[in-house]
Formats: C-alpha cells, sequence, structure tokens
C-alpha cells in the first residue's frame, strides 16, 4: 500500500470510493484510474481500471476530475475556464471545485486556468494540439465537436446542411466547404453521419475525406454503421496512407452534450493513442476492441439490446394501463427492482403522456436493429427477440415515426395504429 500512501488526496478519494463499493477488482472510476496510472503509475495493478487500456499514455501527468461530478448536466462546465494547470500538472475540473484540486497536494494559489491547447503547447504533447476535423453536426456530432472546442481545441467543422455549422463557427470552430477540404486541413478528422451509406458518402464519394487524406493523417469514424462498412471506409482511408479508427459511441444527446460518452474503438491501436485525450473529452470511457469491426460489432449488439428492452417496456407500459393500473407506478416500481434502467425512468414519463423528444431518432434505431440481424445472420446466430423488435420498429417508421424518438415504438403497440380502420 505504498504506492496508495503517495497518492494525492483526490486520487485517494477516487481510489477509496471504489474500495468502498467494492468494485476494486474491475470497477474503479475512471478517475481513479486515469490519476492511479497517470500520477502514481506504481499504484498496484488490481487498482487499475480495466477498460481503459492506455490511459491517457501521452498525457503523463494529466487528471482529470469529471467523476466527480458525474451527474452534472452543465456542458459549459468543461469549458476553457475548467482547465487547470499547476507545473506540468494539468486537471478537468467540472466540479467548479479549484478546491478539489488543491487537495492534490498542491496549494489552490498554484493552480491557474488555462486550455487545453496551452498547456499541451506548452509541454509538447500529441492529439491535444492536432488541427482537428469534424464532419456531421447532428444530434451527436454538434455537442461532441462543441466539447472539443470549449477544451480550446482547434476544431475545424463541415455539415452538408451548412446551417448547422454556424453555432459551431460562432464559439470559435472553422469552416471548410467539402469533406476532402477539412481532411486536407487537419491532422486527425471525425466523422459522425447517419447510417452505412452517408458514411461511405462523406468518407469516399466525390469531395469525400479520402481525397484530403495522406500519411500522417488520421480519420476517426464515430458513426454507427456495419463492421462491413467499417472496413470499406478503413480500407479507403489506409490506402492513402493515413490511419483509421472506427470509434462508434454508446450514450445519447444529454452524454453527448455532458462529455459522458463510451467509445466502442477498433483499428489502428496508434491512432487511438494519439486521440485519446480527445475521447476523453468528449466521453467518460473508452474500450479497444482490436481489428477493424470489432467496436462496430460490438455497438451493433449493444443498442439490439437496446431496441428490444425499449420495445418489452412499452408493451409494459400498455398492458398495464390497460387492466387499470397506474403505468407511472410500473415506471417507479421498475426502477426500483432488478431490472431498473435509466432509460426507463427517463423516458418512460414522457411516453405515458405519448411524448417523443428526439434524442436517439427511431429510423437510427431501426437501421442499427437491421444491422444487428445483418450480423447475427453471418454467423447464424439465432436472434427472434430482435427480429420481432424490428418488425415493429418498421411499424412506427411507417406511420411516420422516423424522425421521432425511438420510444415512439411505442405508437406502433396503440390499437388505432395497428388497425386504422377502427
Ligand atoms: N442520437 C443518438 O442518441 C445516438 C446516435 N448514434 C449514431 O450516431 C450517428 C449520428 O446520429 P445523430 O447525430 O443522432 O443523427 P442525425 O440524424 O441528427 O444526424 C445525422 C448526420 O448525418 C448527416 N447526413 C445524413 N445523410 C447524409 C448524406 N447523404 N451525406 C452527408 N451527410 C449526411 C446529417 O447531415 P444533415 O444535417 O445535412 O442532414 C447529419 O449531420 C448515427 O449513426 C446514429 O446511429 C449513436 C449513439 C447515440
Ligand atoms: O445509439 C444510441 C445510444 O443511446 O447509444
Amino acid at each position: 500500500m505504498r504506492a496508495f500512501s503517495l497518492l494525492p488526496r483526490t486520487v485517494k478519494a477516487a481510489v477509496t470510493s471504489d474500495l468502498v463499493k467494492g468494485n476494486y477488482s474491475h470497477r474503479l472510476s475512471s478517475t481513479a484510474m486515469a490519476m492511479s496510472s497517470s500520477v502514481c503509475p506504481q499504484i498496484p495493478s488490481q487498482l487499475r481500471a480495466r477498460p481503459i487500456h492506455s490511459f491517457p499514455r501521452k498525457l503523463p501527468c494529466a487528471v482529470s476530475i469529471k467523476a466527480f461530478s458525474s451527474q452534472s448536466s452543465d456542458a459549459s462546465a468543461k469549458g476553457k475556464c475548467t482547465v487547470l494547470r499547476c507545473g506540468t500538472v494539468m486537471a478537468f475540473d467540472n466540479t467548479g471545485g479549484i478546491g478539489l484540486v488543491a487537495g492534490a497536494g498542491m496549494a489552490a494559489a498554484t493552480w491557474e486556468k488555462c486550455t487545453v491547447l496551452e498547456w499541451q503547447q506548452q509541454h509538447g504533447v500529441d492529439g491535444l494540439s492536432a488541427r482537428i476535423g469534424f464532419l456531421g453536426l447532428g444530434i451527436m456530432g454538434s455537442p461532441m465537436a462543441q466539447n472539443l472546442l470549449k477544451a480550446g481545441c482547434d476544431v475545424t467543422v463541415w455539415n452538408r446542411t451548412k446551417s448547422k455549422c454556424d453555432p459551431l463557427i460562432s464559439l470559435g470552430a472553422k469552416y471548410k466547404s467539402s469533406p476532402q477540404e477539412v481532411a486536407i486541413s487537419c491532422d486527425v478528422t471525425f466523422a459522425m453521419l447517419a447510417d452505412p451509406e452517408s458514411a461511405v458518402e462523406v468518407a469516399c464519394g466525390k469531395d469525400g475525406a479520402t481525397r484530403g487524406m495522406t500519411s500522417g493523417k488520421g480519420y476517426v469514424d464515430v458513426s454507427t454503421v456495419d463492421a462491413a462498412t467499417s472496413k470499406l471506409i478503413g480500407g479507403h482511408i489506409k490506402a492513402t496512407g493515413a490511419s483509421f479508427l472506427e470509434a462508434p459511441v454508446s450514450g445519447s444527446k444529454k452524454p453527448a452534450e455532458d462529455g459522458q460518452l463510451i467509445f466502442l474503438t477498433a483499428g489502428d491501436k496508434s491512432l487511438y493513442e494519439m486521440v485519446g485525450s480527445l475521447l476523453d473529452i468528449m466521453g467518460k470511457s473508452r474500450f479497444y476492441l482490436g481489428d477493424v469491426g470489432n467496436g462496430a460489432a460490438m455497438k451493433l449488439v449493444v443498442n439490439m439490446i437496446m431496441g428490444s428492452m425499449m420495445a418489452s417496456f412499452s408493451e409494459g407500459l400498455l398492458l398495464s394501463e390497460k387492466v387499470g393500473l397506474d403505468p407511472r407506478i410500473l415506471v417507479e416500481v421498475v426502477s426500483q427492482g432488478a431490472i431498473s434502467a435509466p432509460m426507463y425512468s427517463t423516458k418512460g414519463p414522457s411516453m405515458i403522456q405519448s411524448l417523443y423528444p428526439t434524442a436517439f431518432p427511431l429510423k437510427h434505431q431501426q437501421k442499427d436493429l437491421r444491422l444487428a440481424l445483418g450480423l447475427a445472420e453471418s454467423v447464424s446466430q439465432p436472434t427472434p427477440i430482435a427480429a420481432a423488435t424490428n418488425e415493429l420498429y418498421k411499424v412506427a417508421k411507417s406511420h411516420g415515426l422516423s424522425d421521432q424518438d425511438f420510444s415512439a415504438v411505442i405508437e406502433a403497440l396503440k390499437a388505432k395504429v395497428q388497425n386504422p380502420a377502427k
């Protein structure tokens, strides 16, 4: 435990809290992990986080204390004014509490505010100082790019519908008029597109990003696509001499705004390491899964489960109501038991009111089910529940619900939708 006693107090707090929760074997918080491996490399290996394979090798003295305030819903809390430095140590602080950082063994007065870029420039660290391109500014891409900007990164944006670039330009983003131009002017380019077709079009089409890629550059596709599409895009990118990483995300609009996404990455490990600090600005954890295709597959399996869970929850809400129960109480009961999931408590109350404010468009959930079924087919894995669920989302789409939140799938189960003649 000598190594532990040498840790700054904030690190101890994070590690201790995990130990108290009995999580020490495999569920240390990302904060504890980051701090333990970067601030004190001697920390016993059993106290290190498993999912983060190389946090953040390029930032030997950087610590992130964002997990201390994981409830924070204020995306701006990760803005420029919340990066603090003390000598070679940098901390992201979205608690607004310089005092917490001072617990790291340095007097509060010695910490000063700076941008990530300033810190990086001072210490010559890769990734954060890269010129970053961002293609696709929809529900997810916009807040992700915004978080990079707020962290002080140099970001150039492009979106098919140009008006969606404007809010980011007003926050300091540069603009280029094609994916090709973005790729030419940037070191690493992220893409967050709707589906396989758009991901291929933006990467490989006329004026596509591949036309601007060269050796030394990187392309990170964070869209949800199937493994074959990802391999196709990766192949085109790598043919230019550039590196490729697939990195689909788990987490919806709010986690994207809060920088709490989960990245499921696969592909060039060196690019993964180079962009690690950027992924940590946009997300709360990251998994490196090996060869291209594994990240896509993991994302599709997760979303296959999620789509079925939502369909099953919808059936439960409607059945409870029909037998005279209060569906609001069902939501409460579910939220307290073994099958509780944040999705049920956040979406249940609005579903009861037939309101579906879009966080995850229904058309994308159906796309993910379709792609997951293709994945299952490719290995002859029976997935009857997902197959039935997919049909339900198709019915919902045929009733004009594509752009509503995926929780609108409940409408496909309502009698008047199933039999409009009644
Ligand atoms: N929303 C969510 O909760 C989550 C979504 N995802 C996945 O992330 C990806 C993006 O999702 P989200 O942001 O919600 O989707 P949106 O529908 O809000 O955005 C889609 C983006 O793709 C662009 N696009 C669509 N078709 C084309 C095309 N043919 N050429 C160029 N650009 C195109 C859109 O441009 P334009 O503005 O011009 O239409 C827009 O920028 C999807 O793969 C989705 O499955 C992953 C996790 C969570
Ligand atoms: O892909 C959707 C999500 O919430 O994750």
